[in-house]
C-alpha cells in the first residue's frame, strides 16, 4: 500500500502541494485527476523519491520512499515525456535494462514487442511520440515492477494503442497484483481502468474515492406522477440535484439503491426509472456536495 500523510511541498514561496492525504491499496489502479498545474507531477516526483517533501510522510508498505534504493527498485516511473539513451534502439535499451533490473523478463519483452509490433532495430528517437510511449511501456512492463507510476500515459496514443496498453495494464494488475498510479487531466480517458480516483486541485486533494463504492452510492432517478410529486419524497431523499423535464422529474440522490427504490415505490409513481451515471456525472455531484464546481477544476 502506498500512503501519503499530510504531505506538503513548496517551490520557494509557492505551495505546490498542501497537506495531501492519499492511499493507494496494493493491486489497485489509482487515477489521479487534475487540470494543468494542479500538482500531479509534483506528487508523482515525491512518490518516486525525486523530490523530498517539507512535511508529512510518504511510505510504501510502511517504509519511507526517499533515499530508499531497495524500494525504488520495485517502482517504475514513466514520465510525461519518456526519455531513452540517445541513439539507442529498443533492442539496445532492453539489453541495458536487463543489466539494471534484476526482475527483467526477456520472455515478457519478446511477447510485448510482438504484440505491439515494434521494430526493435530502429533507433528509438526516430519513432513518433506515440510509438516512443509504447516502447516505454514495453520496457517498463518487462521489468515486472511492483508499482508502476504513469504521468499522462495515454497522451499521443491512437485509440488502438490506448486499448492495447490499457489491456496490458489491467492484465498485470490481475495477474501479479501490480499497483498503478496514473495521472491524467481527463477523467473520461481513464475511467474504464481505474478502481480508485483522486481529484487534485491547486495542490490539494479534494476528493478520493473507490469507484465501486461510489457508483453503488449515487443514483439518477426519473419519476412522473399523475398529480404531482409528493413533497415529502424530496424531503426524505434529500437529492443533490433536481430537474423538471415536462412531466418527468429527474433527481440525483445518494444512498442505498433498495432503500431509495422502496421509498419511491410507496408514492405510486406512474413512471420510475433508476439510471446509471457516468463517472463524470458522479464527480460533478460529489464535488458540488463539497462546494466545488467540477468544470472549474477539471477541463
Ligand atoms: N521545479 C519547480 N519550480 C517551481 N515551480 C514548480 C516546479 N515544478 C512545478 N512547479 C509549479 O507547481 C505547480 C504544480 O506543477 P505540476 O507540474 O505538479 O502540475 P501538473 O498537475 O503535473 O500539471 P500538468 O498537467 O500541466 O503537467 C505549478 O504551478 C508549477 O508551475
Amino acid at each position: 500500500m502506498i500512503e501519503l500523510k499530510n504531505v506538503s511541498k513548496a517551490f520557494g514561496r509557492f505551495k505546490a502541494l498542501e497537506n495531501v492525504h492519499l492511499t493507494i491499496p496494493k493491486g489497485s489502479i489509482y487515477g489521479l485527476i487534475g487540470s494543468n498545474g494542479a500538482g500531479k507531477t509534483t506528487l508523482i516526483k515525491l512518490l518516486v523519491g525525486i523530490y523530498r517533501q517539507e512535511k508529512g510522510d510518504i511510505t510504501v508498505d510502511g517504509l519511507p520512499v526517499y533515499e530508499n534504493p531497495s524500494l525504488k527498485e520495485k517502482i517504475y516511473y514513466i514520465p510525461d515525456q519518456p526519455s531513452f539513451l540517445s541513439n539507442y534502439t529498443t533492442k539496445q535499451m532492453a539489453r541495458y535494462y536487463k543489466g539494471f533490473y534484476p526482475s527483467w523478463s526477456e520472455e515478457r519483452f519478446q511477447k510485448l514487442i510482438e504484440l505491439l509490433e515494434v521494430d526493435v532495430n530502429k533507433k528509438i528517437h526516430t519513432f513518433s511520440k506515440g510509438w516512443q510511449r509504447q516502447i516505454a511501456f514495453i520496457l517498463s512492463l518487462s521489468t515486472n515492477p511492483e508499482i508502476l507510476i504513469l504521468d499522462e500515459p495515454l497522451d499521443g496514443l491512437d485509440p488502438v494503442a490506448r486499448k492495447k496498453v490499457k489491456n496490458l495494464l489491467i492484465n498485470d494488475v490481475a495477474e501479479r497484483e501490480m499497483t498503478i498510479l496514473i495521472s491524467s487531466h481527463n477523467l473520461r480517458e481513464i475511467e474504464d481502468i481505474c478502481d480508485h480516483v483522486g481529484i487534485i486541485h491547486k495542490g490539494t486533494l479534494l476528493i478520493e474515492k473507490e469507484l465501486d463504492e461510489l457508483k453503488a452510492n449515487i443514483h439518477k432517478v426519473q419519476v412522473a406522477y399523475k398529480e404531482g410529486m409528493p413533497k415529502e419524497l424530496l424531503k426524505n431523499l434529500n437529492p443533490l440535484y433536481t430537474e423538471k423535464r415536462g412531466s418527468i422529474i429527474l433527481f440525483i440522490v445518494k444512498g442505498d439503491e433498495d432503500t431509495i427504490a422502496k421509498q419511491i415505490r410507496k408514492t405510486n409513481p406512474i413512471i420510475f426509472d433508476l439510471l446509471p451515471l457516468t463517472l463524470e456525472e458522479i464527480f460533478i455531484y460529489e464535488m458540488g456536495d463539497i462546494g466545488y464546481a467540477f468544470e472549474n477544476v477539471i477541463v
